[in-house]
């Protein structure tokens, strides 16, 4: 049972662990924290938080638990503003797509890594941002990765692995390293692959008439594409090792198919297309 949760940043992650954790009834207080005022009233409005200040120092007052979920741009910062206002018994955990950044971030803020930090990112998400795209649904047998650190305090990492529990997903741990080359295949390499193709398109066709001739196929794709670009923008530069490897070895297969279809080496392509086509199949088979 969480006392007092304090939520900097209280948009689709946020909403959506506050959402959870109120309908659990595994939660007293929800301090929710922001930049902008109207998202904050509405998440009030919404019942996803009782009140909120767009102070981060200011909502961390009292907290036993408090989650930061804003764009990795904007962590250090909120880090900073919170590093020496904490309860003593305070743990802090984030919700962000890229752990080393954050862990750096932490670093740089509390001049050492605290032991009540336990960097977490929930696999879980959709394209759409704000409060309002919040749902208490959203992390349900959902994965969520945790990278506690050599100085994390195992009560801490007990206590937000039992909170995403409680929310219905699935906890894993790994390191910070492995989790931002996992996520760079996964997850950054595809919203890549979606904001090229996309922006390609709408620039070779400038009035968009091409997209009245897109099929389902190209609307699945592209879904993606629609994410924050801000957001978007903050992973890019926050994992850009790692991201910038998997896009190099990308473009290396995206030549060998080019190349395959201009030589019209038919059997190549099966091979290619079989290969994939076998390996997605086991992961939805594995999801269900
Ligand atoms: N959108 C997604 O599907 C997923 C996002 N994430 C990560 O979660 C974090 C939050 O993403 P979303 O909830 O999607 O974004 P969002 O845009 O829905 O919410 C972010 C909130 O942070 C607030 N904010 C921005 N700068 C701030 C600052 N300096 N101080 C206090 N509040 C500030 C914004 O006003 C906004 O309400 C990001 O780090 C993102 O990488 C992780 C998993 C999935
Ligand atoms: O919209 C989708 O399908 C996503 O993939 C959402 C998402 C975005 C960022 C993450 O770090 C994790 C999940």
């Amino acid at each position: 049972m969480i006392e007092r949760l304090a939520v900097i940043g209280v948009g689709l992650i946020g909403g959506s662990l506050a959402r959870a954790l109120r309908r659990e009834g595994a939660v007293g207080e929800v301090v929710g924290c922001g930049r902008a005022l109207a998202n904050l009233e509405q998440a009030v409005e919404l019942g996803v938080i009782d009140r909120f200040t767009q102070r981060p120092e200011e909502a961390v007052a009292g907290a036993d638990m408090v989650f930061v979920a804003v764009p990795l741009g904007a962590m250090r910062g909120v880090f900073s503003a919170i590093s020496d206002r904490l309860d003593p018994g305070a743990v802090v955990t984030d919700g962000g797509s890229v752990k080393g950044s954050v862990v750096a971030d932490a670093m740089a803020a509390f001049k050492g890594i605290p032991p009540s930090l336990v960097p977490g990112h929930p696999i879980a998400g959709t394209e759409c941002s704000g409060v309002e795209a919040s749902f208490a649904e959203l992390y349900e047998n959902r994965r969520v990765i945790l990278t506690p650190l050599p100085e994390t305090d195992p009560d801490a990492l007990a206590r937000v692995t039992a909170m995403w529990e409680i929310c219905g997903a699935e906890v894993t741990c790994m390191s910070v390293a492995h989790h931002d080359e996992v996520l760079a295949a996964t997850s950054h390499l595809p919203h890549m692959l979606a904001f090229g193709l996309v922006d390609s398109l709408a620039r070779m066709h400038e009035n968009d008439e091409i997209f009245r001739y897109a099929a389902g196929g190209f609307r699945d794709f592209t879904r993606i594409a629609s994410s924050n670009p801000v957001m978007w923008r903050d992973i890019c530069l926050a994992n850009r090792e790692a991201l910038s490897a998997m896009l190099a070895r990308f473009g290396i297969e995206m030549t060998d198919l080019a190349e395959s279809i201009r030589r019209a080496d038919g059997d190549h392509l099966l091979e290619i297309f079989e290969r994939a086509k076998s390996a997605r199949d086991r992961y939805v088979d594995s999801t269900r």
